[in-house]
């Protein structure tokens, strides 16, 4: 998690959490899961153990029942999210991600596997404290779910009605809120007349009023234009940051993740892929799946070239290689090392780097001549030890 990362009490966010009810809600939640929770038990029993994360999921197995046969929604997942920690769920449609999402703040129950929030076993929970739960755990949908019938106001302030908090608490709460998502002037406001960004503000606002310390993003920016989305993204990061508020969120649009996220999960079929943090995996993705859903965010071989590739060596043909660099090696002199050490003129054919969380990330499509002075398998290993991954993607012939 990056240091940049801090707490309301650090930012001057206080009256954001002094009026918040939000000690009553835990008060009850905790009370009926036990005296100590499973996070205390933990840290009392073992103390050189790292704490539990925020959220532990482990070893979740869901299937449905449809048309008279089974459907295997989730099996085997395990994920941790360390608190502050934006966490992005990808994968096809149906692999899994709305299951596993609703799995976190109970809405789904899982045949199997055991899911912690906070220490506290969720899929033990009776429907009261699932209900306590909920009130820590905000969400946003991809349709915003707003009330039309309440002003923007009133849609923030009823979560704290359900509460039980008095008007006084509301009036200043939905205030700071409206205030923290800039729709200040919309709070008399219908959502009829908001645009989608707004109306998600109103969403994000309406999910941060009991306070919660997880808020769970559905699909939450992919009804909005591309502008849009940024903005709300940038809200997103920016709540993330003032308030340590950990975000778990499902898109289908890779740009989100690239963006916002730390961590990133793949599903498909109901199994994780890949998992890991999002420079890590854009840097080299491992599955295929992760690379046919990154495809449009990773800059790839252009098509011109791929329709000349050849697996086998042609008279004529050149191998081409695809580099990829991450962190520090991004920055390395490859192509001069290469050509001084080992006498090797390559081509660049291609290329792209970006910056993901700070991390330099590359791509190099690379053209060998016919010949070289060292064997081809010499020349992958000389670029292995200077490059994140190395892969012989083929032989090219020369355009006509
Ligand atoms: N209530 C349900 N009853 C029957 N099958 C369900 C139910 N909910 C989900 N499924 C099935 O479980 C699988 C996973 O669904 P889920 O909605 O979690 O996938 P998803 O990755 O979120 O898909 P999408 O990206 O299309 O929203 C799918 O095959 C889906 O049809």
């Amino acid at each position: 998690m990056p240091a940049s990362r801090s707490h309301c009490s650090e930012v001057g966010m206080s009256s954001l959490t002094s009026s918040i009810p939000a000690a009553r809600f835990e008060s009850a939640f905790d009370a009926r899961a036990g005296s100590r929770t499973e996070r205390e038990t933990a840290s009392a029993t073992d103390a050189h153990r790292d704490p539990l994360p925020l959220i532990r999921l482990q070893n979740l197995s869901k299937s449905f029942e449809a048309g008279g046969r089974e459907v295997v929604a989730l099996h085997g997942v395990s994920i941790d999210v360390q608190e502050g920690e934006i966490l992005g769920i990808i994968g096809r449609s149906g692999a899994g991600k709305s299951t596993l999402l609703r799995c976190i703040n109970g809405l789904e129950r899982p045949q199997s596997g055991t899911i912690l929030v906070e220490g506290t076993p969720v899929n033990r929970l009776g429907e009261a404290d699932l209900a306590a739960l909920r009130r820590r755990i905000g969400m946003i949908f991809q349709h915003f779910n707003l009330l039309s019938s309440r002003s923007v106001f009133d849609n923030v302030a009823l979560p704290l009605e359900l509460a039980g908090a008095s008007r006084s608490e509301i009036e200043s709460r939905v205030s700071d809120l409206l205030d923290l998502v800039g729709l200040a002037d919309k709070r008399n406001v219908y959502p009829a007349r908001l645009s989608g960004g707004q109306k998600q503000r109103v969403g994000i606002a309406r999910a941060l009023a009991t306070s919660p310390r997880i808020l769970l993003c559905d699909e939450a920016t992919s009804a909005l234009d591309p502008e849009t989305t940024r903005q709300i993204l940038a809200l997103l990061g920016d709540i993330n940051r003032k308030l340590g508020l950990t975000i778990v969120l499902i898109t289908h649009e890779m740009a989100v993740v690239r963006d916002l996220c730390d961590r990133m999960v793949v599903l498909d079929h109901g199994r994780i892929v890949e998992q890991g943090a999002v420079a890590d995996i854009f840097a080299q993705p491992r599955s295929e799946v992760t690379r046919s859903l990154l495809q449009d965010v990773l800059p790839d071989l252009p098509a011109s070239l791929a329709q000349r590739l050849s697996d086998v060596p042609l008279p004529g043909s050149q191998p081409l290689l695809r580099l990829r660099f991450s962190g520090s090696k991004a920055g390395d002199p490859v192509i001069a090392e290469l050509a001084r050490q080992l006498d090797v003129a390559a081509s660049v054919v291609h290329g792209a780097i970006d910056t993901i969380k700070g991390q330099p990330i590359g791509v190099l499509i690379l053209a060998l001549p016919e010949r070289t002075a060292q064997p081809l398998p010499a020349i992958i290993d000389f670029l292995r030890e200077r490059t994140t991954s190395v892969e012989l993607l083929g032989h090219v012939l020369p355009a006509h």
